[in-house]
C-alpha cells in the first residue's frame, strides 16, 4: 500500500495540510510538504491524533449548536473563523440587541482585525480544529454575544489584548458593515468615537461628508443609503439619529438627501427621526431596522429640510416662507378691504380725521388714505356723483365720501392752509410772534371800525375825525370804497394815534375776518339818534361781538330834532351793550358829526376803551406784516393796496406778498398821499410795486426775496383757485340748470331779483311768475328788493343756489368779486322782457330733455370669424349710412330684432381698429354677443335730444 501524503490525510480528516504539517512539524517529523509521504508509523500517529482531535471538536459543535441560538457561548472562539468567513450575511440577522455599547465594538472592527493576524497564527494553530468545526457556529455565535462583549475580551485574552479580542465580538457585526459596505474603515474616522456607528460610505453612495466631525456626538450625520447599510450601527444607537443627532438641514447636504431620501420619509419622518429609519429599516429587511431607525433618523432631519426645501416649506427655508407668509397676510388684508361701490378701499374707523385743503380733489383725498384716485372715482359713482379724480370737490361732497368711507373729512380752513403754504417757507406767524419778548414789543395805536345802518352818518363821523370831507365827494351817497388812515389826538397830554378803518358797515369787517383778518381793535358803533337802532345796527353789533371787538356806541346826529340818545341807549341795552351811565361797561358818547360834536370825546372814549381792555403792542423791528385792506388797479399807478402793518416795518424795497399777488415795493404813501420810507405797526400806507391786484382782507407779509415772495404767491393762488373751483361747483347758473334738473339736483329755479325801483321790481316779478313752462319745473323768487347788488344778497344766492336777475342795478366792486369767488351768477337787464326771455329759455332747459333714436347706420353681416380674443366678429358690409364704434346697435335677423340694446364693441378695417366705417366698405364688427349669423343685419343708432317746440 502506497505511503499516504500529507493531503491526503488532510482531506481525510476535512482539514487543511498545513494543519497537518503544523502538527507534524510539532511532533518533531520532518516533512516537507503537503504531497510528501509519511511514514506509517508517523501516520498512524497523525491518524490517532485527527481522530481525537475531530471527536471532540464534533462534541463542541453540537453543543454549541444546540445551545447557540438560546444562549451565547463560544463567541470568543468563533471571532476567527467569523472574520475568515462570510458570517456577515448571518450577522445582521441576530444583530437584533441593539445595546450601545457592543457598538462601538462593533464599529472598531476594523482595526481590530488587523492586529489579530499577529497574534491568530500562533493561538490560533491550536485552535484551529475547534474553529475548523464549523464557520457557522460562530457565525450564528457572533450575534449572541455580541451583547456579552466584554466577555469574549476577557476570556480571549485578559490585560492588554483585551481591545483585540474586544473588536471580535463586534467583528461579527463589523463585518457585516464592512460587507455590506465595501469600504474598510474610513481613514478619518473614529473607531473610538461613541456613536461610531456611522454609516459607511459603503453603504451609500455618498460617504461621509468631509466637514464630518467624526467626534461630534452627532456623528450620525445622515448619509445617503446610510438607513439600509446601517441599521446594524443604527441598532445600537437609535437615539443620536433622532434626536440633536442630525445636523441641521443645510442647502449643502440637500442634493444627497434629496436624491436618496424616498421624499414622504423623509419629509414626514424628519420630525421623528426615527420614522424615515424605521421606513427604511423595513425595506431592507434587516432585523435591525427597527432599532436602525436612529442612524436613518438622523438622516431623517435633513432628509426633510432636503424635502422641505424642495417644495418650499419648512426645512431651510422656513424663515423666509415665514416672512412671504407675512407679506401675503397683508397682501390678503388689502384685497380683503371693505368693497365700496365694487371697489376696495380701505376703510376708516369713523373717527380717522382726515383734513384737506379746501378744494381739493380726489385725488389729494386718496393720497392722503393711500388709495387709487381711480377707486374713489368709481365710489363717488356708485354714490351718484359723477366727478374726475382731479376735480375740486366742495365740503358737502367730501363729507358725503368721508361718511361713505368711514373718515372724518375735515377742510382746512384758510387761516390753516395759509400757514402750511408759509410752513413750507420757514415762516411760522405765530411762533415768530411767540419767541417776542416783551422788550421787542412796544406800544401801537389802536385800529378802530365804524360800522352802523346806512346813513346813520358813518362816513360823516369819519369826516369829522379826519376833518377831511370824503362824504362829499361820493356820488349817490353810498359808500363804496374802503380806507384807512390814522389819526393823532392828544390824550392825558400825550399824542395818541388812532387808526380809523373806512368800511361801508359791517360786511367788509366780517369779509376780512373770513379771510383771516382780523385787525379791527376797537368799533364804534353808529347809531343816530333821531332814528334808533335799526336792523344793520344788530347785526354790526353782532358783528363786532362775534370777532370779541369791544365796542364804543357814537349816538350821532344829536343835533337833528327829535333825537333821543337816551332811547338808544334804551334799545341797546336789550342788546347786551349797558352804558356806563347805566352800570355797564360800554362807552356811550353822544356826537353829531355834522357839527363835529364831542368828536375829541369820542376819541377818547376809543383810547379809553382800548387801555382799559386791550394791550397793544407790537414788535416793529422785524419783517412786516399786515393785512391789504383795500386794493386797486390805478391806471397810473399799477397795482395800488392799502395796507394796515400788524407787526414789524414794512419798507420801500421789499420782497413782498399779499395773497396771490408778490413784487417789490416801489413806493409808500401814508393817507395823506404823501410818500413816507418806511410803515410801523397799525399804519396805514398804501403800497405801489405788487404786480397784481390782491383781494381786501388779503394778508401782506414781507419775504426774504422777491423769488420766494413770488412762490408763495404761486402757491397761494393755487390753493384760491382750487378753492373757488370748489365753490363755483355747486353754484348754479341760468345754463346749468338743465344739467342739474338731469341729476335731479334741482327741481325749482331760484331768483333773487334787486331792481333800481320797487315798481320795476314787482313788475318783473309778477310777469316772471306769470311764466309757465312746464309743471316739472317751478319758479321761485327767493328774495326781492331795490337797490344794489350786496354781498348779502350773494351770500343768500350762495345759500339758496339761486340766480341774481339785477335791473337797472350793478353790484359793488367787491361785491362783484364776492359773487365770482362764490360762483353764483349775476344777470344784468335793463329791458325787462330781456329778463322775462332769458328767464324762460333757462326754464325750459330745465325741463327733462326729449330723446328719440337716429339711426346711423346698418351693415349685414357676410362672414363670422371666430376668435378666442374677440369673441365672434361680424365680417360686415356697411349697407347704408355709418357704423361707429361704441354705438348702440340692435340685431335684425329676418326682419325681426333678435338682439336689442347691444353695442359697437369694437369696429375694425382690414387689421386696424378704426372709430367708423362708412357705407360700401366691409369691416368686422364685434358686438360682444355670440349668437350672430350671416345675413343678420346690424343696426346702429344713436338717442338724440329732441328739442322742444
Ligand atoms: N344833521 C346831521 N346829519 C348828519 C350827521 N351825520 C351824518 N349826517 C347826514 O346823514 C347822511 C348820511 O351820512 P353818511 O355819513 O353818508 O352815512 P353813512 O352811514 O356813511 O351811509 P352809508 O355810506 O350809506 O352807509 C348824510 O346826508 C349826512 O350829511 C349829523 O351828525 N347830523
Amino acid at each position: 500500500m502506497a505511503k499516504v501524503r500529507v493531503h491526503q490525510l488532510a482531506k481525510e480528516f476535512g482539514i487543511q495540510s498545513k494543519e497537518v504539517l503544523a502538527y507534524l512539524s510539532e511532533a518533531g517529523e520532518f516533512v516537507k510538504s503537503a504531497s510528501s509521504t509519511l511514514e506509517p508509523p508517523v501516520e498512524r500517529r497523525a491518524r490517532e491524533h485527527f481522530a481525537a482531535l475531530t471527536k471532540s471538536t464534533a462534541k463542541t459543535t453540537q453543543q454549541a449548536d444546540a445551545p447557540a441560538r438560546p444562549a451565547p457561548k463560544p463567541g470568543p472562539k468563533a471571532d476567527k473563523p467569523a472574520s475568515a468567513k462570510p458570517a456577515s450575511p448571518q450577522a445582521p440577522k441576530p444583530g437584533p440587541k441593539p445595546t450601545p455599547k457592543p457598538e462601538a465594538p462593533a464599529a472598531e472592527a476594523p482595526k481590530p482585525a488587523a492586529p489579530e493576524a499577529p497574534v491568530a497564527p500562533k493561538p490560533a494553530a491550536p485552535e484551529t480544529p475547534a474553529a475548523e468545526a464549523k464557520p457557522e457556529a460562530p457565525a450564528q455565535e457572533a450575534p449572541k454575544p455580541e451583547a456579552p462583549k466584554p466577555t469574549p475580551a476577557s476570556s480571549a485574552k485578559p490585560g492588554p489584548p483585551a481591545p483585540k479580542p474586544g473588536p471580535k465580538p463586534g467583528g461579527a457585526r463589523g463585518q457585516g458593515q464592512r460587507t455590506g459596505g465595501k469600504g474598510g474603515p474610513r481613514p478619518g474616522n473614529n473607531p473610538f468615537a461613541p456613536n461610531q456607528g456611522m454609516p459607511r460610505p459603503g453603504g451609500g453612495k455618498g460617504g461621509p461628508r468631509p466637514g464630518n466631525n467624526p467626534f461630534a456626538p452627532n456623528q450620525g450625520m445622515p448619509r445617503p443609503g446610510g438607513g439600509k447599510k446601517t441599521e446594524g450601527q443604527g441598532a445600537a444607537r437609535p437615539r443620536p439619529g433622532g434626536a440633536k443627532g442630525g445636523p441641521r438641514p443645510s442647502p449643502a447636504m440637500m442634493p444627497n438627501q434629496s436624491a436618496l431620501a424616498q421624499p414622504k420619509a423623509g419629509g414626514r419622518g424628519g420630525r421623528g427621526g426615527a420614522r424615515p429609519g424605521q421606513t427604511r429599516g423595513p425595506g431592507t429587511g434587516a432585523p435591525g431596522a427597527a432599532a436602525g431607525g436612529g442612524a436613518p433618523g438622523r438622516g431623517g432631519r435633513p432628509m426633510r429640510g432636503g424635502t422641505a426645501g424642495a417644495f418650499g416649506r419648512g426645512g431651510g427655508r422656513a424663515g423666509r416662507g415665514r416672512k412671504s407668509k407675512r407679506a401675503k397676510r397683508q397682501e390678503y388684508e388689502q384685497q380683503h378691504a371693505p368693497m365700496v361701490g365694487g371697489v376696495r378701499v380701505p376703510r376708516g374707523d369713523g373717527s380717522t380725521v382726515i383734513r384737506v385743503r379746501a378744494g381739493a380733489s380726489l385725488a389729494d383725498f386718496a393720497e392722503k388714505i393711500n388709495v387709487d384716485p381711480a377707486a374713489l372715482v368709481t365710489v363717488m359713482f356708485s354714490m351718484g356723483e359723477m366727478v374726475t379724480a382731479n376735480q375740486s370737490l366742495d365740503e358737502d361732497t367730501f363729507q358725503l365720501l368721508g361718511a361713505e368711507l368711514g373718515y372724518d373729512i375735515q377742510i382746512r380752513s384758510v387761516e390753516d392752509e395759509d400757514r402750511e403754504i408759509l410752513e413750507a417757507f420757514n415762516i411760522d406767524l405765530e411762533a415768530e410772534e411767540a419767541a417776542e419778548g416783551e422788550d421787542d414789543l412796544v406800544a401801537r395805536p389802536p385800529v378802530v371800525t365804524v360800522m352802523g345802518h346806512v346813513d346813520h352818518g358813518k362816513t360823516k363821523l369819519l369826516d369829522a375825525i379826519r376833518s377831511d370831507d370824503v362824504a362829499g365827494a361820493e356820488a349817490g351817497g353810498i359808500t363804496q370804497r374802503i380806507g384807512a388812515y390814522q389819526v393823532t389826538v392828544e390824550h392825558d397830554g400825550q399824542d395818541r394815534a388812532i387808526t380809523f378803518i373806512d368800511t361801508p358797515g359791517h360786511e367788509a369787517f366780517t369779509q376780512m375776518r373770513a379771510r383771516g383778518a382780523e385787525v379791527t381793535d376797537i368799533a364804534i358803533l353808529v347809531v343816530a339818534a333821531n332814528d334808533g337802532v335799526m336792523p344793520q345796527t344788530i347785526e354790526a353789533l353782532n358783528h363786532a361781538q362775534a370777532a370779541g371787538v369791544p365796542i364804543v356806541v357814537a349816538v350821532n346826529k344829536i343835533d337833528v330834532e327829535g333825537a333821543s340818545p337816551d332811547k338808544v341807549r334804551g334799545q341797546l341795552t336789550e342788546y347786551g351793550l349797558v352804558a356806563e351811565e347805566y352800570g355797564g361797561d360800554t362807552m356811550f358818547v353822544d356826537v353829531s358829526a355834522k357839527q363835529r360834536i364831542n368828536i375829541d370825546e369820542l376819541l377818547e372814549a376809543v383810547l379809553l376803551t382800548a387801555d382799559a381792555a386791550l394791550e397793544l403792542t407790537a414788535n416793529p423791528n422785524k419783517a412786516a406784516r399786515g393785512v391789504a385792506i383795500e386794493a386797486k388797479l390805478d391806471p397810473g399807478r399799477g397795482s395800488v393796496i392799502t395796507a394796515l402793518i400788524e407787526s414789524g416795518t414794512l419798507r420801500v424795497g421789499d420782497a413782498i406778498v399779499a395773497g396771490s399777488a408778490h413784487g417789490t415795493v416801489r413806493a409808500l404813501f401814508d393817507d395823506h398821499g404823501l410818500p413816507v420810507d418806511e410803515a410801523g405797526p397799525s399804519f396805514p400806507v398804501q403800497v405801489l410795486g405788487l404786480q397784481s391786484v390782491p383781494s381786501a382782507g388779503d394778508s401782506l407779509l414781507v419775504a426774504e426775496d422777491s423769488r420766494q415772495a413770488r412762490q408763495i404767491a404761486d402757491k397761494r393762488e393755487a390753493a384760491r383757485r382750487a378753492a373757488t373751483l370748489a365753490k363755483r361747483r355747486k353754484r348754479m347758473s341760468l345754463e346749468d340748470f338743465n344739467e342739474a334738473l338731469r341729476a335731479g339736483q334741482v327741481e325749482t329755479l331760484n331768483l333773487i331779483i334787486k331792481g333800481d325801483s320797487s315798481g320795476t321790481v314787482e313788475a318783473l316779478e309778477s310777469s316772471l311768475l306769470e311764466l309757465e313752462v312746464s309743471e316739472e319745473v317751478a319758479l321761485n323768487i327767493i328774495h326781492r328788493g331795490v337797490g344794489a347788488i350786496t354781498q348779502n344778497d350773494v351770500n343768500l344766492a350762495t345759500v339758496d343756489s339761486a340766480v341774481i336777475i339785477g335791473f337797472n342795478v350793478r353790484p359793488a366792486e367787491r361785491v362783484a368779486d364776492y359773487a365770482d369767488a362764490e360762483g353764483v351768477e349775476m344777470k344784468f337787464y335793463s329791458v325787462i322782457y330781456d329778463a322775462i326771455d332769458d328767464v324762460e329759455a333757462a326754464l325750459k332747459g330745465m325741463l327733462k330733455p326729449i330723446y328719440e333714436e337716429v339711426e346711423l347706420g346698418r351693415a349685414e353681416i357676410r362672414q363670422i370669424f371666430r376668435s378666442g380674443k374677440f369673441g365672434n366678429i361680424a365680417g360686415s358690409m356697411v349697407l347704408s349710412g355709418v357704423i361707429k364704434r361704441g354705438t348702440n346697435a340692435r340685431l335684425v335677423r329676418n326682419g325681426v330684432v333678435v338682439t336689442p340694446n347691444l353695442e359697437i364693441v369694437s369696429l375694425r378695417r382690414e387689421k386696424d381698429d378704426v372709430t367708423e366705417v362708412r357705407e360700401g366698405f366691409e369691416c368686422g364688427i364685434t358686438l360682444g354677443h355670440k349668437d350672430i349669423a350671416e345675413g343678420d343685419i346690424i343696426e346702429t343708432f344713436e338717442m338724440r335730444e329732441k328739442p322742444r317746440d
